[in-house]
């Protein structure tokens, strides 16, 4: 069984995703939005054609643009307007509402794109040596501006985008291994390990566009992270390039010698080094799988399941469940009647007895709890849909909708109240005279310990919707620091969660990313503004 494949085109400047993909909404669709959340697209700022952008001249130091040119090539050093466009920022609705606004203003002064770890590695002592912000580039797919390009205190950035590395290096069949180019994306990625008869599992939503480097970078975490793991936990060695030289990081399965200073690495998010290749593990492609959605009577019954799960020992591929407005909400958008209760999605992956096993022992850990089996057909619902549930974001932006979202992890223990805080706070924040907002909120991953959340918004978008959002945003992130949860569960700092980090981490934690950081990049030319809090 092969994991999905399918290409996609270049990704829209102002949108998601390939634009062949972009949905409309439904007469009825369009017609719930209004009334349930006052929300129409008149009431909203429009949307900028790319011939009318008005873009700041590029900023480049000529001695820089040479020296670059000179590391790369020249055709690889891009200072046209629709590469640096491309390379503006990331896919969150803050993002894309800039955007979609005109706002182009802090692109990047030129695109750099080296074909491998040593092109990295001599356009970082480049941009060292003549001052100039560089902001590595996956697959731009942050949600969080991490590929905001800030300047700091430098006259110029370039985005440093990673697609030419895209190579597989090596495969480990005997030790189930395989090395990846950090500019893979992930389709190409699954085709080639595909033909050997691999397959890496990881399946964020945002599959078709992301990158190795970005997982590794941001600590992703897919879908199927219950039976494949997160990123993170898939990465046996890493190779990267700092302006101080070049690490490589990792030489066994497991290893007592010191910290472990891949960890240093991994969620990075390009602020210390470049990661041009990892090597991670892989899975046979799997021979079976079965799905099954399960229902509950409501979330702290469903949520109660899926903790017993996660304590059995039993793994599952895939477990989500969603709560009752997102239940409902998603039976009205799929034009289905709405049934009471909350829908679990489960899967189970591997060779085909042990893919029968671990059902037998889910389905029998979830009937003791209360659930009731639907069968396959929701979860094939959700499957086909879920690569290309955000092209509906930019339809709903369109309907004067302002749609986002936001996730958070904390233990089983304080799931609920994290839940209720994060609810209120985005509810109070962003009720006004046009109505109340959808908060739609599943449990996205499961551990023993505990559970992520992951929040969908959608509300009437107004005149300021960029305002509006940036209140709501604050205030969640108020509550989920004071509730002692994660303030990311899978994705990232970037800019938007540096406000918290302290919080998180702690001064002294602070501190010791701010050392780490002075040594590998004295200069502070790699990705400014992002992860590491201010200097007060
Ligand atoms: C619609 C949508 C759905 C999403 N769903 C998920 C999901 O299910 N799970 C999840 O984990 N995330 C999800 N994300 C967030 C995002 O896809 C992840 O953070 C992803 O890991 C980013 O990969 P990328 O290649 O696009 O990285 P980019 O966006 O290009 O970069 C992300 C950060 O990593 C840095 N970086 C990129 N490449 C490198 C490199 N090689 N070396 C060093 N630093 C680097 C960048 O500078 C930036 O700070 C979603 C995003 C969107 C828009």
């Amino acid at each position: 069984m092969t994991q999905p494949t399918h290409r996609v085109g270049e990704a829209s400047w102002d949108a998601w995703g390939d634009p062949a993909h972009a949905v409309s909404l439904t007469e009825s669709q369009r017609d719930l939005i209004g009334r349930v959340l006052g929300a129409a697209p008149d009431d909203t700022p429009g949307r900028t054609a790319e011939p009318d952008l008005r873009l700041p001249p590029a900023a480049l130091p000529e001695p820089a643009r040479a020296a670059l040119a000179e590391a790369v090539g020249a055709a690889h050093v891009d200072t046209g307007a629709a590469a640096r466009v491309r390379h503006a920022g990331g896919k969150s609705t803050p993002d894309l509402l800039r955007r979609r606004a005109g706002d182009v203003a802090g692109a990047p002064d030129a695109v750099v794109l080296p074909a491998d770890h040593d092109e990295v590695a001599a356009v970082l002592a480049v941009c060292a040596e003549h001052g100039v912000a560089v902001v590595p580039f996956g697959g731009g797919t942050s949600v969080v501006g991490g590929v905001e390009p800030l300047r700091g205190a430098f006259p110029a950035a370039v985005a440093l985008d990673l697609r030419r590395l895209d190579r597989l290096v090596a495969v480990d069949g005997t030790a189930g291994t395989a090395t990846l180019q950090a500019g893979l994306r992930t389709p190409e990625a699954e085709e080639l390990l595909g033909a050997h008869g691999l397959t890496l599992g990881h399946q964020p939503q945002s599959y078709d566009y992301a990158t190795i480097g970005g997982y590794a970078a941001t600590r992703s975490c897919g879908q199927s992270s219950t039976g494949y793991g997160r990123f993170d936990d898939m990465v046996v060695s890493l190779r990267a390039a700092t302006p101080r030289g070049t690490l490589d990081l990792g030489r066994a399965p497991s290893s007592a010698a010191g910290p472990d200073l891949r960890r240093l690495l991994l969620g990075s998010e390009g602020a210390f080094g470049v990661i041009t290749e990892a090597t991670l593990r892989v899975r046979p492609l799997p021979e079976a799988r079965h799905d099954e959605a399960w229902t509950f009577p409501d979330f702290a019954a469903g949520a109660e399941a899926l903790r017993a799960l996660a304590q059995s020992g039993v793994r599952p591929t895939l477990v989500r469940l969603s709560d009752e407005q997102e239940t409902f909400v998603n039976a009205l958008l799929a034009g289905q009647e709405a049934a009471p209760g909350c829908l679990a999605v489960i899967t189970h992956e591997g060779g085909s007895e042990q893919a029968a096993a671990v059902r037998a022992l889910t389905a029998q850990t979830l009937r003791r709890a209360g659930g009731g089996e639907l069968g396959a057909e929701p979860v094939a619902r959700w499957r086909g849909d879920r690569y290309l549930a955000p092209y509906l974001r930019d339809a709903l932006l369109d309907a004067g909708v302002l749609a986002e979202t936001l996730e958070t992890a904390t233990t089983w223990s304080g799931l609920h109240r994290l839940r209720e805080a994060v609810t209120e706070a985005l509810t109070g924040a962003l009720t006004s005279g046009g109505g109340a907002p959808l908060v739609l909120c599943h449990v996205s991953h499961v551990y023993p310990e505990g559970a992520s959340l992951y929040f969908t918004v959608a509300a009437a978008a107004g005149r300021d919707p960029l305002d509006r959002w940036r209140a709501a945003k604050r205030a969640a992130g108020d509550a989920i620091a004071a509730c002692g949860a994660t303030i990311t569960h899978h994705h990232a700092v970037g800019t938007d969660h540096r406000p918290w980090m302290e919080a998180e981490v702690g001064t002294l934690g602070v501190e010791v990313l701010r050392a780490v950081k002075d040594t590998l990049d004295p200069a502070g030319v790699l990705n400014p503004g992002k992860l590491i809090p201010e200097r007060s």
